[in-house]
């Protein structure tokens, strides 16, 4: 694979504003006058009570779901006008079944109008970037559940996207598939530069994968704290048991139980 492939692998990195976001559901408010700002190539962590609105957030954010009011800008332009890679948490209902894995992450690629030989070179520089040793040109479901969502974050990254929107990408995965893909997809994130807001229900992954992780209150939504992740990259499975993670986990799991407890 030449090298040039893996290096032309460049998206902006974009920063994020979002400024007096509003969304309620069947008249109960879920954000009344949001305001937050995401600095360009940050990975940006959001963790709350259940049903607080943290995938409300991301589907906002990512034009997936309209807001009732307010904007949320991308250096200064609308989501309609950046590109977006957006990684579901059922990797079952995420790809197309009828598609070889390969042709999945192709299919972003062809709808863009690239040319051939421009996507089997991206499709090249993901594999090499993800260390992928099973065979792309199987099915997806004669794939593990793990390499399925790594099929997933790979379809997201092909399309060189300025803002990646992660929910729960490895909650329905075993904890082993888990540590392998945390650690493949940090490496990729920062190695790229990529804007990323993750929602995770795991207090432990929301810090070990962020550079800063905004703790939310129940609905009508706030922010309960917004804690700066200063922790060394990457982040290894060793780094779970380091005084300043303890230290950071204690802090954000005192804020979850008076969130939660309010
Ligand atoms: N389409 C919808 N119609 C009505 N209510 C909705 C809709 N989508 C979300 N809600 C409600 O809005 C609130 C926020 O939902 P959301 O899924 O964003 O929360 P969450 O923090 O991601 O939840 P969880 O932690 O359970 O995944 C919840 O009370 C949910 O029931």
């Amino acid at each position: 694979m030449p090298r040039h492939a893996a290096a032309s692998m460049t998206p902006r990195e974009t920063a994020i504003a979002i400024r007096g976001l509003r969304k309620a559901f069947g008249g109960q408010p879920v954000y009344s006058g949001f305001d937050l700002d995401v600095k360009r190539g940050d990975i940006l962590g959001i963790f709350g009570p259940n049903g607080c609105g943290k995938s409300t957030l991301i589907n906002m954010a990512a034009g997936l779901l309209p807001k009732d009011g307010g904007e949320i800008l991308y250096d200064g332009r609308e989501v309609s006008e950046i590109r977006v890679g957006y990684v579901f948490q059922n990797y079952r209902e995420a790809l197309f079944p009828w598609r070889r894995a390969a042709d999945n992450i192709r299919y972003p690629l062809r709808r863009m109008g690239l040319p051939k030989a421009q996507v089997e070179a991206r499709l090249t520089a993901l594999a090499e970037r993800f260390r992928v040793r099973f065979d792309l040109n199987r099915y997806p479901y004669e794939l593990s559940g793990g390499q399925q969502q790594l099929v997933s974050i790979m379809r997201a990254l092909a399309v060189e996207p300025e803002v990646l929107f992660l929910d729960e990408p490895f909650s329905a995965l075993d904890f082993e598939t888990t540590l392998a893909l945390r650690d493949l997809l940090q490496r990729v994130l920062k190695d790229l530069g990529i804007t990323t807001l993750l929602v995770s229900h795991d207090l432990e992954e929301s810090i070990v994968l962020s550079d800063r992780l905004l703790m939310l209150t129940r609905r009508p939504t706030t922010v309960a704290d917004d804690v700066p992740i200063v922790l060394p990259w990457p982040r290894a499975a060793a780094a779970l048991a380091s005084p300043d993670f303890m230290a950071l986990k204690a802090r954000c799991l005192d804020v979850f139980q008076r969130a939660v407890a309010a």
